[in-house]
């Protein structure tokens, strides 16, 4: 076990209920995140302590907000946030991990293989280069991956209509939201609102900023163009990878 991987904490008792049979599932990524992931540079050290909490329980407690059987695209994955605790607490849903980086894509990878999760797939790819190329979804999420006005121009030409799109953020929600509520309205947002989720099983309760579009997500024709050109210069790299 490597030095940070010593600094797990004891596993909180919600874990159980948020995981259910998948439980061991999540004790063994809180591990390999420990582990491999900060030996890999792609979770810093001083997180471990508090992996439970604030990424493992906080991440999870999504699927307050996530309807039934969906698809769903977490953008900007990274070493699977909040991508794979969804997938682990919620087994109906069928999620793309959309990650840029090669390093974190095999990182991802491995997890989806070692934890044996058959509704995953992950991609490597930028959001923006991948409207009109992956399968539209009905939600989004996304975490620490950009401002929500920038971070909404990447997630919201992904949905189909009426989806969409769940921001992790912190604090800061209601001004973020706020300050983005034009652009949101340019890009076909057509109801947006700040909620908390996992009320009551974990302390403080995660924010999430909801964004939905209407019909015809706005703007989606000319982001899918822009995607177009932006993939015949630089090719989407590596292999969309299905695990049945
Ligand atoms: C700060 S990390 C957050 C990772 C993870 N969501 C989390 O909460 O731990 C931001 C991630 O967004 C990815 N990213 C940056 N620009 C992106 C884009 N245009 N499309 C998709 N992902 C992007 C980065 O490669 C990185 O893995």
């Amino acid at each position: 076990m490597s030095e940070a991987a010593a600094e797990l904490p004891p596993v909180p008792e919600q874990a159980r209920e948020v995981f259910g049979d998948r439980f061991a599932d999540a004790v063994r990524y809180a591990e390999l995140l420990a582990d491999a992931g900060v030996g890999r540079g792609l979770i810093g050290p001083r997180e471990v302590p508090r992996l439970w909490e604030r990424h493992l329980l906080n991440c999870a407690v999504l699927s307050d907000v996530v309807p039934e059987g969906i698809a769903v695209c977490d953008v900007g994955s990274g070493a699977g946030l909040p991508g794979i605790p969804l997938a682990l607490a919620r087994g109906d849903l069928h999620i793309t991990l959309l990650e840029p980086l090669l390093r974190r894509t095999i990182f991802l990878e491995e997890i989806v293989d070692v934890l044996g999760l058959d509704n995953v797939t992950v991609v490597r790819g930028r959001a923006e280069e991948m409207i009109g190329y992956l399968p539209p979804v009905e939600v989004v999420t996304a975490r620490a991956v950009a401002p929500l006005d920038r971070l909404a121009g990447w997630g919201l030409p992904l949905l189909r209509p009426h989806g969409e799109m769940l921001a992790l953020k912190g604090d800061t929600a209601e001004e973020e939201l706020k300050a983005a509520r034009a652009a949101l309205g340019r890009l076909g947002a057509v109801d947006s609102c700040v909620v908390q989720a996992g009320v009551g099983l974990v302390d403080p309760p995660s924010t999430v900023v909801r964004v939905r579009v209407g019909e015809s997500p706005g703007g989606v024709r000319a982001a899918a163009r822009r995607a177009r050109a932006a993939r015949a210069n630089r090719p989407v790299r590596g292999a969309t990878r299905r695990h049945r």
